[in-house]
């Protein structure tokens, strides 16, 4: 019991700080990749956004070329170097232009050179046929390195970071190369191992320390990165709303298991439990008639016994199945048990009967009759061989009762009724009730050589008794003048302590071999009257 107990405690407690935990840490979780998905979003936006820039320079670059390759003019002319100079100045992404001739270069949009300067040769080719040299010194303006692009005999000098000109969140780096992972530029001195990482993955990604997203197109390659710390504020923003989810999730949770443990620890759970383990046994406790001594049979009482081995009677937990419907259940447990320990023995003395306790609503549907059919199949047991004890307060509806008593008296069964006297109705209201045995309660029995207000009572359930043609039992005989006085009075049978307590199968077994070597065996008077279906007289 306390083992049982200790362990539904172990898992309720156990399942609680799961069922606390799991919602939790899922939802700590969601927030995290929420975040991530959300950041690394944001670095493709800026990713793309950094293709479309890189882009629109290289296009602007090209129609510059474009435009300047198609003038009539006489190379290195002072109209060419206006043209020059023109474009120079309404091409925002452009600060130079120059014309070569043989290999060097001519003039600028600036004017006229020494044509000393010699072109060397590109970096790389641009899907849109510009020659690009990434980094070159202006030897005309002496300014910082710049991107020369080349289409025909011009060229533009380009600002690299013109490229790179994008607006993002401080705590971001961009990187920009083209398709073989040659750099064209940086925005916030992006860590370099990590951009070379990622221009070979594809979309984006996350190492120990940072995410980064790409993008690609016409022939570049844009890696926006961002420290993971940077994260914390959205990580907070998502958690604020998740987090608050999860708990009430885990609170859920731990009020379903808290409420679970507490039904199975209840009585009732414990009892279904035990109904599920099949921890019912059966003692039986010897019918004697009163008349010779012999045994001829027994009422099956069942007991709950525990893992721990404890035995529970079944008064204290009788009345809750009744109440709760699990008393079905432990009826067809109690019959099966019937049939295990007695089968050999009811077929070799058929002179024996087993009675054993409906409740009300078997009695209202009949149910059990079926069952008990079912069971006795291929035993050799006959239905004569078993009685039914009904309480006078099962009789609910009385005519679903009259219906079941009916069919199992048919069947073959003896119908007793059992606590006779202690409910309300009156013999007349059961007179119209099929049945074959009427059980005398041990209240009256206790009456006998008492001078009583109810001892003259039992002397009249017994006259009722004959006058109905119904055998008798007295139930819970426990002195010899009991048992005189009863027999004196033509009590068929009797059980009770003066014989014997409820036995296990095994002790009951015994108890009727020796009772049959001292008394002999019953004739066969209880049986043929089963057998007729029909009470005594
Ligand atoms: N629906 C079911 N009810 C059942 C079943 N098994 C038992 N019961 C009912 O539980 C009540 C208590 O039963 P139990 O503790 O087994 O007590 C029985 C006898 O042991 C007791 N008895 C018998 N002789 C004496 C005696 O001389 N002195 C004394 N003090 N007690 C004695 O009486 C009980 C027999 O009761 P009854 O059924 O009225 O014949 C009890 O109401 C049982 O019916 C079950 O399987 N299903």
């Amino acid at each position: 019991m306390e083992m049982r107990r200790s362990r539904i405690i172990a898992t309720g407690v156990l399942l609680a700080l799961l069922g606390a935990a799991i919602p939790i840490a899922a939802m700590a979780y969601m927030s995290w990749a929420i975040a991530v998905q959300k950041e690394q979003s944001l670095l493709k936006l800026f990713a793309d956004r950094t293709i479309v820039r890189a882009n629109s320079t290289f296009r602007e670059a090209k129609d510059a070329l474009d435009a300047v390759e198609a003038t009539p003019f006489i190379p290195c002319s002072d109209e060419h170097i206006a043209r020059m100079r023109v474009l120079t100045v309404n091409t925002p992404a452009i600060e130079e232009m120059g014309y070569f001739e043989n290999g060097f270069l001519r003039c600028t949009s600036w004017g006229q050179t020494e044509g000393k300067i010699a072109l060397t040769p590109a970096d790389y080719v641009t899907p849109d046929g510009l020659d690009v040299k990434l980094r070159t010194k202006p030897r005309v303006t002496q300014g910082n390195p710049m991107m020369a692009l080349r289409h025909g005999r011009h060229n533009v000098l380009v600002v690299p970071s013109r490229f790179v000109d994008v607006l993002v969140d401080d705590s971001m780096s961009l990187a920009l190369a083209n398709d073989q992972g040659t750099l064209i530029d940086t925005l916030n001195a992006p860590d370099a191992e990590l951009i070379k990482s990622a221009i070979g993955n594809p979309q984006e990604g996350m190492t120990n320390d940072a995410l980064y997203a790409v993008a690609r197109g016409n022939g570049l390659v844009a890696v926006v990165t961002e420290p993971r710390a940077s994260l914390a504020g959205k990580l907070r923003n998502e958690q604020m709303f998740l987090l608050p989810i999860g708990a009430f999730i885990a609170a859920f949770i731990v009020g379903v298991v808290v409420w679970l443990s507490r039904k199975q620890l209840s009585p009732l759970g414990e009892l279904a439990i035990a109904v599920r383990n099949r921890e019912f046994i059966v003692h039986y406790q010897p019918i004697i008639e009163l008349k010779t001594g012999i045994c001829v049979g027994a009422e099956a009482l069942v007991r709950w016994k525990r893992p721990d081995g404890s035995i529970v009677r079944p008064d204290l937990f009788i009345p809750l199945a009744e109440d709760s419907g699990l008393i079905m259940p432990i009826t067809d447990q109690v019959f099966e048990a019937i049939v295990f320990d007695l089968n050999r023995m009811l077929v070799e003395d058929r002179t024996l009967h087993i009675a054993i306790n409906i409740c009300a609503a078997d009695i209202k549907s009949g149910r059990i009759l079926d069952f008990i059919e079912d069971r006795l199949r291929h035993t050799g047991i006959r239905p004569t061989q078993i009685w039914l004890e009904a309480t006078e307060r099962s009789f609910i509806d009385i005519d679903a009762a009259r219906v079941t008593l009916g069919r199992a008296r048919a069947f073959g069964h003896s119908v007793a009724i059992d606590d006779f006297g202690t409910g309300y109705s009156s013999l007349q209201y059961l007179q119209g009730l099929p049945m074959d045995a009427l059980k005398i309660d041990k209240s009256f029995v206790d009456t006998v050589g008492k001078n009583t207000a109810t001892s003259s009572v039992t002397s009249h359930i017994i006259d009722m008794a004959k006058a109905l043609g119904l055998y008798t039992v007295a139930e819970g005989i426990e002195t010899t003048e009991q048992a005189d006085y009863l027999k004196a009075q033509g009590v068929d049978f009797g059980q009770g302590w003066l014989f014997s307590k409820a036995l296990p199968a095994a002790e009951f077994i015994a108890y009727h071999r020796r009772s049959k070597e001292i008394y002999g065996t019953a004739p066969e008077v209880i049986q043929v009257a089963a057998v007729a279906g029909s009470a005594r007289g």
